[in-house]
């Protein structure tokens, strides 16, 4: 199957279970492949025709600023629910990073792959 993809989606939320970190804001990385046919696309060349990763990244956005989950793993499944259930995507594969959050490693995170029900 083909993927469309967003790479390195960076936006900053409120995140982590520590004190401190309900005080704050802290950027986030996202790594995004989406199952979709881009054969259509492809053909006529018509944006309408795609799974258009603007508007994509832009829920996202929307969603991820206004959120405030403790862990990485909660955040992780609601972004991927939503683009299940508010694209014509089959499948996702997710990555979040939270850069700096542990010292030594430039990020830590999560990985996830989900498919619609
Ligand atoms: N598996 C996880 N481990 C940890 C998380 C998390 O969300 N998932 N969060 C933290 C803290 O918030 C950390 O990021 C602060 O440095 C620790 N472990």
């Amino acid at each position: 199957m083909d993927k469309v993809f967003i790479e390195a989606l960076e936006i900053e939320t409120l995140i982590g279970i520590y004190d401190w970190e309900r005080r704050i804001r802290q950027p986030l990385q996202f790594d995004i492949e989406m199952a979709f046919d881009n054969h259509r696309p492809a053909a006529t060349d018509d944006i309408a025709d795609t799974l258009d990763y603007k508007a994509v990244s832009k829920r996202l956005i929307e969603y991820v600023s206004q959120s405030s989950f403790g862990l990485v793993e909660t955040l992780a499944e609601r972004c991927a629910g939503i683009i299940l259930d508010e694209f014509a995507v089959s499948h996702v594969r997710l990555k979040l990073s939270k850069p700096g959050a542990v010292r030594g490693a430039r990020a830590v995170g999560v990985m996830i792959e989900r498919s619609r029900a």
